[in-house]
């Protein structure tokens, strides 16, 4: 049977199945594996045997955790699926891939809470030019018209979603298709090929109704189908092809099919038409703006840390021929030499020749090569396709060995973790003096201690990371510092006067001396002031002291007994004393928050923001996001632990915030004294 003749490309190729979380794109992958024999028997995320989510990790929460990859042949052509993670939480792993595939097919469904995600995902393909068929799965359990779900979804997109196939329904199940650029219609069986059936007069009235829409919306992009269709002229199938096929590859619209992953129904079609509609690498590497060459040049996908073989960088070629042996250089010189060529199935690497252009591979022992970076053979640093900024962190934890001997495998290991995963942050806060791993939410950081656990057998603490109080005093004195000690052999002397007041909240700490008649010799000055500095690290209230000024205006010295050590005691003496007089006060780090919500939300924003102590301090449209707000606020950092929770709650997993230091403010009454009491408890 045809699927139309257009200009169909040759090559192997890569298509990234993303869409919103649960919506069953690796069932879908499992089903297109065995709709083309790659494997013997369809496995199914409950029974945990599918190729993808194989992880550990996976298996144990029956989510994407990371993009899982799978090659397959189909009707004589080579494929290599990158199923991406749903979660918004595991978002950052598409972006690298996204930059080296050819298509993406969105898997959706029929779920409105799942539209701004699905608006989150399809925005980012259109931003960045990629060519997309959306595949309306689940459609075994889907109670409402096609219809009106293509209506709900096309909010989500900026360009028109084109219905390619309508359901046959028989007693409110639907149990077939027809194709509206074929005009045929098919009945599903179960794990098989669809069947060609006859239509009935019913389903040809329909048909003609649902392809007058389609051709509709292709003619809006070729004139001269525009001209056949107002002259009532049946266009040419072969003709629909093409613009179906040049209209995808443009990005001007999705085309939409439906099916069941579960049921592999509606899998040969999915497949048909990628196979026609996707671009091969030559067209992609036109996109991303790479010259044709004979040097091997590939786009890094994917970074793995093997437990046994080191490291594996997951690439596409996008010229050339690339086997062991290659010296590839990246942006910042070069990154190393290829020691094996690794075909990947799931959680398989198993070694093969050398690989082609458009082919996707794994190259081993590029130590220096960076997830995200363009690489050649050439010796010159090649230029860049994208450039990567991986989201701000959301969420925080701070980690410990649990056992003192596995500091440094820990170290190491969260090293590795981030560049897996550079939306992870590792931050090693001198404040606080804590490790903290920061991440996308809740489950991106359960899965990276975990995989701390389960892959390098390190066993982690962890605990909310502590706020960096600070304080600072309120009045002034002056105070006598004095520290004596006589009594036989070399004795120790050292006395001095501070003056001790407040400076503007942000001047820091200033050191002053106004001594006359050398009553304090000027070389134990530099002896004073780090005293003071020391005794500053921890005030009356327990914290960090901050813009305070200090003057020595008097004291007295020995000239036997005196010593820099003598004076540095005598300041801290007098520091100690001086201080708990200066009315000292607790200063809280406050951010400023940028939340980025669908505008619906907006409201409950507002109401997020005043129960966690926070100011409003404006709201604006979120600029290149249609319906989308951007709240700016202060929130005191004590406040935002959970932020992200909350906002995802309100907003269908969508919303997000970036936060940054902003100031130090006063914090007073019970909470101030709670803070002091936790920080006297955790140095107790
Ligand atoms: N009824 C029905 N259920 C399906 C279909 N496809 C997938 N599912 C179910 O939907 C759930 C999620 O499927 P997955 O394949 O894990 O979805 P996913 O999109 O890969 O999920 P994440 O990557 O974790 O976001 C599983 O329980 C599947 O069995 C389908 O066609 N029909």
């Amino acid at each position: 049977m045809s699927d139309g003749n257009s200009a169909r490309v040759e090559g192997p190729r890569c298509i990234a199945l993303v869409g919103p979380f649960a919506s069953g794109k690796t069932t879908l992958l499992e089903a297109i594996l065995a709709r083309t024999d790659a494997i013997n028997r369809q496995g199914t995320i409950a029974e945990k045997n599918t190729v993808g989510d194989a992880s550990p990790e996976a298996r144990a929460h029956q989510m994407s955790v990371e993009a899982n990859i799978a090659e397959t042949d189909f009707m004589g052509d080579q494929f290599t699926f990158i199923d991406c993670p749903g979660s918004i939480e595991f978002g950052f792993e598409a972006a690298p891939i996204l930059a080296g595939v050819d298509l993406a097919v969105v898997v959706a469904e029929a779920d409105d809470k799942k539209i701004p995600a699905l608006q989150v995902i399809l925005k980012g393909l259109e931003d960045r030019g990629i060519p997309r068929i959306l595949f309306l799965n689940k459609i075994d359990k889907t109670e409402v018209s096609v219809r009106q779900t293509l209506e709900m979804l096309q909010s989500a997109s900026s360009v028109p979603l084109v219905l390619r196939h309508i359901p046959i329904r028989q007693n409110d199940v639907v149990t077939g298709f027809i194709d509206l650029a074929l005009e045929r219609a098919f009945v599903y069986r179960e794990h098989a090929a669809s069947e060609l059936i006859d239509m009935t007069d019913a389903d040809r009235a329909r048909e003609a109704e649902a392809r007058y829409t389609m051709l509709e919306t292709l003619a809006d992009y070729d004139d001269g189908l525009m001209e056949q269709l107002l002259e009532d002229i049946q266009p040419d199938q072969d003709q629909i092809f093409q613009d179906l096929a040049k209209e995808t590859r443009e990005g001007v619209i999705c085309p939409v099919l439906i099916g069941s992953a579960e049921g592999a129904n509606g899998i040969g079609r999915l497949l048909k038409a990628i196979r026609h509609e996707a671009l091969a690498i030559d067209d992609t590497r036109a996109r991303l703006g790479v010259a044709a060459s004979d040097d091997g040049a590939v786009q890094v996908l994917k970074t793995l840390h093997t437990t046994h073989g080191g490291k594996l960088s997951i690439v596409r070629v996008l010229s050339g021929t690339v086997g062991d042996g290659a010296e590839f250089t990246g942006p910042d010189g070069p990154v190393g030499r290829v020691s094996g060529v690794f075909r990947i199935a799931g959680q398989q690497a198993t070694k093969r020749n050398a690989a082609v252009a458009g082919e996707t591979v794994g190259l081993g022992k590029l130590d220096d090569a960076q997830t995200g970076t363009t690489l050649s053979t050439a010796k010159e640093a090649p230029p860049q396709v994208v450039t990567l900024t991986p989201p701000e962190p959301v969420l925080g934890t701070a980690v410990s060995s649990a056992e003192r001997r596995d500091d440094v495998k820990l170290s190491s290991a969260l090293t590795k973790a981030v560049e897996e995963d550079p939306s992870l942050r590792v931050t090693h806060v001198q404040d606080t003096g804590e490790t903290v791993l920061e991440g996308q939410g809740e489950m991106h950081l359960r899965v990276a201690l975990e995989r701390l656990t389960g892959k390098y057998g390190i066993s982690v603490d962890t605990h909310d990371p502590r706020i960096p109080y600070k304080e600072t005093i309120r009045a002034s004195t002056t105070v006598r510092g004095r520290h004596k000690k006589q009594s036989g052999g070399h004795g120790q002397f050292g006395d001095v006067v501070l003056e001790i007041a407040p400076r503007p909240r942000g001047a820091g700490f200033a050191f002053d001396e106004k001594i006359s008649g050398g009553s304090v010799p000027r070389n134990y000055f530099s002896a004073i002031e780090a005293g003071i500095v020391e005794y500053l690290d921890r005030g009356p209230l327990g914290f960090p002291v901050v813009d305070v000024a200090v003057t020595l205006t008097d004291g007295s010295y020995h000239s036997v007994d005196s010593s820099d050590q003598a004076f540095r005691t005598a300041a801290q003496v007098g520091m100690r004393e001086g201080m708990p007089l200066c009315k000292p006060v607790l200063l809280e780090p406050i951010l400023k928050v940028e939340i980025a919500v669908p505008s619906e939300a907006t409201p409950r924003v507002n109401g997020i923001v005043s129960q966690r102590r926070g100011q409003i301090l404006g709201f604006d449209a979120r600029p290149g996001w249609q319906g989308w707000d951007v709240v700016e606020a202060m929130i005191p950092q004590s406040e935002i632990r959970d932020l992200i929770i909350e906002l995802r709650s309100a907003t269908a997993g969508v919303g997000t915030f970036e936060a940054h230091f902003d100031h130090l403010a006063d914090l007073s009454g019970k909470l101030a004294d709670q803070a002091i009491e936790r920080a006297s408890a955790q140095a107790a």
